[in-house]
């Protein structure tokens, strides 16, 4: 049995043969998915003691996960991403075959070379686009990706690596619910038309304009990750009963409307839909401020919420290959072979974790889900 690492109230995991829930707080299971093992295809997992604290929780849940290279100072070498993947193996729990997948941040300065050498080091499966100023640690970013980067993105055609893109202009006359759309337009849609070979995933999509972009484009060559987040709330959550910054990230939240796109497009079992926690953990005292981070820690009940959306869309039979095969085969990664379950077992979300020197507060605390991971077969 692995048992969760971090001192919380967190209920207990169960790896071993079919046991079961082991907490207390676990009702009886009425209701099993047997399903392939997840994987996690945008995380970010931080270093330091916020990584030995948060890596636990997707160990869990995902057989692998693409890593985020956002850390200050960014990951921006196949060095510094072969650093960064040793560190991470050190603090995973002992039982745990969990594979981080690595991932380079683009610079304005990024040489072709890079990327050769991603390729070759076997390690590096994708190069993450920040437009510069976007998001958390995004100041090394990109200022202009088709003037400064075509050399590394026609190299990266080459060697069919994969460029992830946090999708949003940075102008400031730009309205902030409307830098998805203007990214699509302006940048997205240019840079597919120059490099149609590119394999793009536009990370955690938050609008109708996305989904129907993404609808437009080959099966293969662009694909999207989807986040609990942007499928179970929408932006009144932001403001509900006052300021929410445990439910401020970016892309920022937005109207109904989009949310329904979005969990139409991913319950209706198009491929080139898949799962991608966005999973960003901040110490609750960067959350709780006068200027707090954007990122949603929700590594502990991801899963738990897109069971919960496919099955309210009355489509549980669309979450394996949501959850488990269109990553992969978009990535052109094998399928996992194990297989985990998934119990209807209401279970209380912590408060927060605990760890050295803070806490992170999950997404959804202190509220009672219904899926349950109840063991790996
Ligand atoms: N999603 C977020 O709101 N924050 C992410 C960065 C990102 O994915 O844009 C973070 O690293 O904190
Ligand atoms: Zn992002
Ligand atoms: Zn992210």
């Amino acid at each position: 049995m692995l048992r969760c690492p971090i001192s919380c109230k967190a209920p207990n995991f169960s790896l071993g043969k079919n046991r079961g829930p082991q907490s207390a707080k676990v009702a009886r299971a009425q209701m099993d998915l047997s399903i392939t093992q997840p994987d996690d295809w945008h995380l970010h997992l931080r270093d330091g003691e916020l990584l030995e604290a948060v890596v636990p929780h997707s160990a869990i849940h995902f057989g692998r996960a693409i890593v985020m290279p956002n850390l200050k100072p960014p990951v921006t070498t196949t060095a510094a991403a072969l650093a960064y993947r040793e560190s991470i193996l050190k603090v995973l729990p002992s039982n745990s075959d969990f594979t981080p997948l690595m991932t380079l941040y683009l610079t304005d300065n990024t040489h072709p070379d890079e990327i050769k050498l991603a390729r070759k080091s076997g390690a590096v499966f994708a190069v993450k686009l920040y437009p510069a100023g976007a998001t958390t640690n995004s100041q090394d970013g990109v200022t202009d990706l088709l003037g400064k980067c075509l050399p590394v993105l026609e190299e990266m055609v080459e060697q069919n690596m994969p460029l992830l893109v946090h999708g949003e202009v940075t102008d400031p006359e730009v309205d902030i619910f409307d830098r998805e759309k203007v990214f699509i337009d302006t940048v997205l849609r240019p840079l597919v038309q120059k490099l149609p070979k590119l394999k793009v995933v536009m990370e955690h999509i938050t609008t109708q304009d996305a989904v129907k972009f993404i609808e437009s484009c080959d099966e293969g060559s662009i694909g999207a990750t989807v986040t609990p987040q942007h499928l179970l709330l929408n932006r009144n959550a932001i403001f509900q009963g006052g300021l929410q910054p445990h439910n401020y990230c970016l892309p920022v939240l937005k109207r109904e409307i989009h949310r329904q796109a979005i969990v139409a497009a991913v319950t209706s079992g198009n491929k080139r839909f898949f799962l991608g926690t966005d999973s960003a953990p901040h110490d609750r005292r960067k959350k709780e401020c006068s200027c707090g981070c954007a990122g949603i820690y929700n590594a502990p009940v991801a899963l738990s919420l897109y069971a919960k959306v496919f099955e309210e869309e009355g489509a549980l039979d669309k979450l394996e290959a949501f959850t488990s095969f269109n990553g992969p085969d978009f990535y052109g990664l094998p399928r996992n072979t194990t297989k985990i379950k998934l119990s209807k077992s209401k279970w209380s979300v912590p408060a927060a974790y605990p760890f050295a020197s803070g806490e992170v507060v999950p997404m959804f605390a202190g509220q009672t889900l219904e899926w349950y991971l109840s063991s790996a077969v």
